[in-house]
């Protein structure tokens, strides 16, 4: 039998239809709009069209987006000085400085210096710590926060079951862990050194697979009837000469035949990503007016 597929574009379109509600209802409450800051520093095409969908998403939402686009070989102090203007300005709710930064400046330096109540990507220390000892406060990474959101949809009540993440990293592996143990789940963290990775994967009712590896989970790592949550986005040789494809981290044909759901590269996750920031750029946005974020957002 095969799995049911995860529709992360569907999802995604009502998370963002509700933020767009939520915008319009700050927007009467204030007499502004909600405003995220976009950084985007040199011009890698990845980035680019991530930043072009971020803003797109903004406008649909009524959310006003300010883009700073600056060039590759900005200085790590020039790029500070700007977050700190964006931190003091009142107009902005929300920062983003998009990922990767260029090979000379320091990420974890430039993102621990933007305000914590700004950073709607949720990468700050400040926010990561909020996460795990379950402060309310914290703004929650973009894709775990939407992979959260599929699970709960396809699930339901997550208490008891077995979560296998693979993966490790600070904006993905780590605060999926926190979420679904907040939920109650046990937890498992698996990365590159764990033993026998296979057999362990196998014994999980929920799979999460962010390595950034195409395809390296198989189809005989899937327990029959688990939900798999694939996070990765590939870019891989297509099967004709010069074009290219987009996989994940899990090899989808193989395991579709084990899952009992599963979410597809691309339109399962990914989306998930851009909703989520609307979502956590209208919730900071509340906070900030010390207004409360409406219901269920
Ligand atoms: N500051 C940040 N930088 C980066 C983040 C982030 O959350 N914050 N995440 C990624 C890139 N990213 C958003 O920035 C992102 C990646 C993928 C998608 C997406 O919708 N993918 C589609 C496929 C798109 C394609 O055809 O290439 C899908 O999976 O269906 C959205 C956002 C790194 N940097």
């Amino acid at each position: 039998m095969s799995a049911r597929r995860i529709d992360g574009k569907a999802a995604a379109a009502e998370v963002r239809a509700s933020a767009g509600r939520a915008a319009a209802f700050f927007r009467a409450t204030t007499g502004r709009a909600v405003g995220l800051a976009t950084v985007l520093v040199g011009e890698d095409p990845a980035s680019e069209v991530y930043i072009r969908s971020k803003r797109a998403a903004c406008s649909e939402a009524a959310m006003e987006s300010l883009h700073h686009a600056l060039p590759a070989e900005t200085s790590e102090a020039d790029l500070l000085a700007l977050v700190a203007r964006l931190n003091a300005d009142p107009a902005v709710d929300g920062i983003l400085v998009q990922l990767p930064l260029p090979p000379h400046m320091d990420a974890a330096r430039v993102i621990d210096a933007i305000d914590p109540d700004k950073d709607v990507d949720g990468f700050h220390v400040v926010n990561a710590g909020r996460l795990a000892v379950g402060d309310p406060a914290a703004l929650v990474p973009c894709t775990p926060l939407g992979c959260l959101h599929l699970l709960k949809a396809e699930l339901g009540d997550l208490s008891g079951k077995h979560a296998v993440v693979i993966g490790r990293s600070n904006i993905v592996g780590k605060p999926m862990a926190m979420l679904l143990l907040a939920e109650s789940c046990t937890v498992t963290i698996a990365h590159s050194r764990t033993r026998d990775l296979p057999a362990l994967a196998r014994e999980a009712d929920i799979l999460v697979a962010a390595v950034g590896r195409p395809e390296m989970v198989r189809g005989d790592w899937v327990k029959p009837g688990a939900t798999v949550i694939d996070v990765g986005i590939n870019r891989v040789a297509g099967a004709e000469p010069g074009k290219t494809r987009l996989v994940g981290d899990v090899a989808y044909a193989e395991a579709e035949r084990q899952a009992g759901a599963i979410t597809p590269v691309p339109g399962g996750v990914g989306p998930m990503t851009i909703a989520m920031l609307l979502r956590n750029t209208v919730v900071a946005a509340h906070r900030r007016q010390g207004l409360a974020p409406p219901e269920g957002l």
